[in-house]
């Protein structure tokens, strides 16, 4: 080896980039210092011969990397049919916590005589970039006063709810809780005790929530919504009856002795939103819903402004004052 090449293999052994170079049957014929040690996770030797294994092998017989997008862009980028191939996987070794790796692999400036175009292949760690990726996403969708799902995350959650009770025909249920009066409550005890009482109502509400189809939202100022998976109506007013109590138990008292409490309306999907008729079975009917999760969000908005009409502290259901106007795309 000459210096220059010296310090080029120094230079690649140095990198904690994972480099490998392949040909196009994508064997291997060289792998880096990096490459080397990784290979300690699976429970190879520094010194495992790599050279003449074929790269594609590799990525088949690993659960991690045997994934047909995988597969099909390495094969794209040898055989010609693209100049650049990336992708993010999540790596499982026996011995490490599970590593997010990208791969990048390109045909390379030069070639050997004797083996034809030659190709670089790299994996970059990327654990650190995704955790935080992972916090800053989860902070864009969480409340920062109460610690619970914010609207965005709302709007997704309906969505992914709505289409699953719909794909399932299962039931679904919303409801959206209100403080009230709770302009009075601020002004006789300060906005920061208002905000300790919204962290109250909202821990309440968590605790109502603890299913996978269940959500606890904060939808803005002193509105709250409840999500309730698999839910029929007369099983979320049971709930809803439940946290207006729990609210009432807390014995917030404001202005005078004014208890605080909450009015909450319900929506709900459900068979009964589905009656078969002779033109049109239900089945029919239920999948003819517009996929909008934001309807039972608007239907138990309009419960609860009946709720508040009614008198506050006090829970009502979409249907018992509204006839479904669900439209039935015939
Ligand atoms: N402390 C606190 N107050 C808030 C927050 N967000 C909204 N509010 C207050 O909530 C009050 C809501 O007032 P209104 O919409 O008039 O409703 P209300 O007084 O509860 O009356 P009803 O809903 O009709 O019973 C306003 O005074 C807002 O300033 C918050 O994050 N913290």
């Amino acid at each position: 080896m000459n210096v220059a090449e010296q310090l080029l293999s120094g230079i690649l052994d140095t990198l904690s980039l994972q480099v490998a170079v392949i040909d196009e049957a994508s064997s291997i014929l060289y792998v880096n210092q990096a490459w080397r040690s990784f290979g300690l996770f699976y429970g190879l030797q520094l010194d495992t011969d790599w050279f003449g294994i074929a790269y594609l092998d590799i990525c088949k017989a690993n659960e991690d990397t045997n994934q047909p997008a995988l597969l099909e862009g390495v094969q794209q980028v040898l055989s010609g049919a693209r100049d650049h191939f990336s992708i993010d996987y999540l790596c499982h070794t026996p011995t490490q916590e599970p590593t997010w790796l990208t791969l990048n692999l390109q045909p390379m400036q030069s070639s050997l005589a004797e083996q034809g175009p030659c190709f670089l292949l790299t994996l970059t760690n990327i654990t650190h970039h995704k955790q935080v990726e992972d916090r800053i996403s989860a902070l864009t969708l969480t409340d920062p006063l109460t610690g619970l799902a914010n609207r965005r995350r709302l709007e997704q959650f309906m969505r992914d709810e709505w289409s699953r009770a719909i794909r399932h025909q299962s039931s679904l249920s919303v409801m959206m809780v209100d403080a009230d009066h709770f302009k009075q409550l601020n002004d006789s005890m300060g906005h920061a005790a208002g905000d300790d009482c919204l962290r109250q109502v909202a821990t309440i509400l968590q605790g109502f929530s603890n299913r996978p189809g269940d959500l606890a939202a904060r939808y803005g100022g002193e509105e709250f919504v409840l999500v309730l998976g698999q839910t029929t109506q007369a099983e979320a007013v049971k709930i809803a009856e439940r946290i207006r109590q729990k609210i009432m138990a807390l014995d917030i008292r404001f202005a005078g002795h004014r208890l605080m409490t909450v009015s909450i309306g319900i929506a709900s999907l459900g068979a009964h939103h589905a009656q078969s008729t002779k033109e049109q079975p239900a089945r029919t009917q239920w999948l003819n819903f517009s996929e909008d999760g934001n309807l039972l969000l608007e239907q138990a908005d309009k419960a609860l402004y009946v709720a508040k009409k009614q008198g506050r502290n006090r829970v009502e259901v979409y249907d018992k004052h509204h006839r479904l106007t669900v439209p039935l795309s015939v």
